[in-house]
């Protein structure tokens, strides 16, 4: 897939002509230097953006041909987002933040509170379920943040640099959340700067001038794709 800005002398190759495939299960890493295309490349595999070519597939469906409404849908229904700025609600409670995406993805109000309860413990912060985000750490925001991405059972978490805004310790911990996750067969994909979170993938790409400059697999466990079609 490609995705360039402007034309003539002011053309970017954001991403250049990339060929990926994510099997389910995988925790992917994407580095490399400022400006080379990462966080274009993750809007490309959430829908956010579209490629000026080539396509992008998930789960056996074509994604960017799709109307904004579908994709939308696609997004809420079968999306995990994390931000590097962790984007809560302000004027909710941690639990409010989960439960409002729970409700969001059409889980009938009873079930969204003990999904968002079960997701809050999940992330070790059942005790800061009434907190709002103000009352919180950074790391504890990206946990709840992380809890509200698990909220709709993504096929896929996407994450732009979740510990970009975090001191070494916050960063541990949602290091630790995410080897959990792993663990648990959550499909990864993560835009980091961090070496730390790159040693736990089990697949790193760096990526340079919108290309692919490496692509490291460590173990290939593949039990079908997330990305890429079947052949
Ligand atoms: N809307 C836009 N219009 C024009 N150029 C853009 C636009 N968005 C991104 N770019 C350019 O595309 C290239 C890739 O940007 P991208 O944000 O994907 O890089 P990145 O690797 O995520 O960088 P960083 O690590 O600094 O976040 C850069 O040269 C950037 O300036």
């Amino acid at each position: 897939m490609t995705r360039r800005y402007g034309r003539d002398s002011g053309l970017v190759r954001a991403v250049d002509e990339v060929d990926l495939d994510v099997p389910a299960g995988q925790a992917l890493a994407i580095m490399g230097p400022s400006g080379c295309g990462k966080s274009t490349l993750l809007h490309l595999l959430g829908g956010l953006q579209r490629p000026t070519g080539g396509q992008v597939w998930l789960a056996d469906r074509r994604i960017d041909t799709m109307s904004e409404w579908a994709s939308a849908r696609l997004r809420r229904d079968s999306l995990g987002f994390v931000f590097q700025s962790f984007h809560l609600m302000d004027e909710l409670t941690a639990m409010e933040n989960v439960e409002l995406a729970a409700l969001l993805a059409g889980q009938p109000p009873r079930r969204a509170r003990q999904r968002a309860l079960h997701l809050l413990e999940r992330v070790g912060l059942a005790d800061r379920a009434a907190h709002l985000p103000s009352a919180l750490s950074g790391g504890q925001r990206q946990r709840v943040a992380i809890a509200r991405a698990l909220c709709n059972e993504p096929l896929v978490v996407l994450a732009d640099e979740p510990t970009g805004n975090l001191d070494s310790a916050a960063t541990l911990d949602v290091l630790r959340l995410f080897e959990e996750l792993h663990t648990a067969g959550q499909t990864l994909v993560v835009v980091t700067h961090d070496p730390r979170i790159a040693a736990v993938a089990d697949r790193v790409i760096s990526m340079r001038d919108g290309a692919f400059a490496d692509d490291r697999q460590v173990v290939g466990a593949a039990t079908g794709t997330v990305y890429g079609r079947r052949r």
